[in-house]
């Protein structure tokens, strides 16, 4: 894909928060007559979906400055306030709950649970993707099929090159010494792996080996080993009990993070397990979030609950899972706004969230992910501690490892939280989103073959 073209999503939705250059925000969407939505559609196994999707490119991944923006949180409030996007409204419209992050605070009742989501019957389209589809396959090379594997080593590149390079720089012949485990420690700090893991790391290298030898390889070995050694006990699959119907889980993270996209792709992967799934696009506050949702929704064929932009997330939230219950539907997958406008009001929606669906099922959310934009670097150690306040994150989601060089941030976090690490992403196809496995990420971030 090209990095400077965007794909079907990118003019669908813009980078971020900007419109569809032939789609109006307030335009309906309305599913085309008899016209097939997407690749995927109409396929009955949707095991195949993914490889259906995967014709359709995506947008860049590299960020463009407002994505920068977009992610950017102010190091004096460490993550504890979210920032309002340009050209987007500070506060959701006023009357909804977000509006006065006091009414979240409040007991759900009747009133707070006001609104009109309507499910979408699947497939539903946006009227204009089928010629964007059409678009796309016309003039956009079909991209190399590569692995997991080869797609972890291209996307986590940026990384693992700038680490190699300084590994290569500071161990050809050269005695190890002090100031060269100094040097590896520095080097690993600025890849975010965090003082004490670079430590670590630092201190596994020199041992025994002072004033001998070593070569760049036997660092790099050292390296994967320890890094494997430390993202091990994270490295934890999704599990979905099924004694749960739906297993409902919630989705949550700072705006652009990738919240919608991983719904997104997790709501294929699910359906290619052969599960039943719905969506709830609790991301009320942005409607080209609402439509995104309910672009996966036709491409994968799966019912999204959605209601206007500024909607009551927790109402939506709860008629989905009400919906969902009905339906005996395996997983429900509820996307919530990252665009709070601070801390208190981000608690409140995700604890009224939580609140309310609890009503229906004193158990949910069974699943809580938290995704994290690997690019934001350190500011995601305070994202998982401000999200924790909020709601009970019971697992990560890292996206974004192929946007930065800093992708030794997942080390830094497992060491300092040790929650589960369920995916990691390294692009924005569907198969750029990987259950994650601590011997594969420590080998591709040290630069080493596959072992
Ligand atoms: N390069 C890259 N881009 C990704 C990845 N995951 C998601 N994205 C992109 O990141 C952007 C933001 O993703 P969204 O899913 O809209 O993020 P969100 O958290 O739902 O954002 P809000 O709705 O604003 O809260 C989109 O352009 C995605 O395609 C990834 O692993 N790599």
């Amino acid at each position: 894909m090209s990095e400077d073209k965007p794909g079907w999503f990118g003019r669908l939705f813009g980078r971020k928060g900007s419109q569809p250059a032939d789609q109006p925000a307030d335009q309906p969407v309305e599913p085309p007559i008899d016209s097939p939505a997407s690749p995927a559609e109409g396929q009955p196994d949707f095991a195949t979906g993914a490889d259906a999707v995967e014709q359709v490119p995506l947008p860049p991944s590299e960020p463009d400055p407002d994505e920068s923006d977009r992610n950017a949180v102010p190091d004096a409030i460490e993550g504890a306030d979210l920032q309002p996007i340009a050209g987007e409204p500070e506060r959701p419209p006023a009357g909804t709950a977000g509006d006065d992050p006091a009414r979240g605070a409040e007991p759900a009742d009747e009133t707070e649970l006001a609104r009109e989501p309507v499910i979408e019957p699947p497939p539903v389209q946006p009227v204009d993707v089928a010629a964007a589809l059409a678009h796309d396959a016309a003039a956009e090379p079909q991209r190399e099929a590569k692995g997991w594997w080869g797609r972890l080593t291209s996307g986590m590149k940026r990384t693992s090159s700038a680490l190699s390079e300084r590994v290569t720089g500071l161990f050809t012949k050269r005695k190890l010494d002090a100031n060269t485990l100094e040097d590896l420690e520095d080097a690993l700090i600025q890849a975010d792996f965090g003082v004490e893991t670079a430590t670590r790391i630092s201190e596994a290298v020199g041992k025994g080996r002072y004033e001998k030898g070593i070569s760049p390889d036997e660092v790099r070995a050292i390296l994967a080993t320890e890094v494997e050694r430390a993202l091990d006990p994270v490295a934890h699959p999704l599990v979905i009990d099924t004694a749960r119907k739906p297993f409902v889980i919630l989705c949550v993270g700072v705006n652009g993070a990738g919240k919608t996209t991983t719904l997104g792709k997790l709501s294929l992967k699910f359906k290619a397990e052969g599960r039943s799934v719905m969506l709830a696009a609790g991301d009320t506050f942005r409607a080209a979030a609402i439509d995104q949702l309910k672009v996966w929704g036709a491409r994968t064929g799966t019912p999204v609950i959605s209601g206007a932009q500024g909607a009551d997330a927790a109402g939506l939230a709860f008629d989905a899972l009400k919906q969902a219950q009905a339906a005996g539907t395996d997983v429900l997958l509820i996307d919530t706004a990252g665009r709070l406008q601070n801390k208190a009001g981000l608690m409140a929606e995700l604890e009224k969230i939580i609140r309310v669906i609890r009503k229906v099922d004193p158990e949910a959310p069974h699943a809580t992910l938290l995704v994290l934009d690997a690019t934001v670097g350190q500011n995601a150690l305070s994202q998982v501690e401000l999200f924790s306040q909020a709601a009970p994150v019971s697992g990560l989601v890292m996206t974004k490892l192929d946007g930065t060089a800093r992708g030794g941030i997942l080390v830094a976090l497992a060491a300092k939280f040790g929650l589960p690490v369920h995916f990691i992403g390294v692009g924005e196809s569907v198969e750029d989103l990987e259950p994650f496995a601590a011997r594969d990420f420590a080998r591709a971030i040290a630069g080493l073959e596959k072992g």
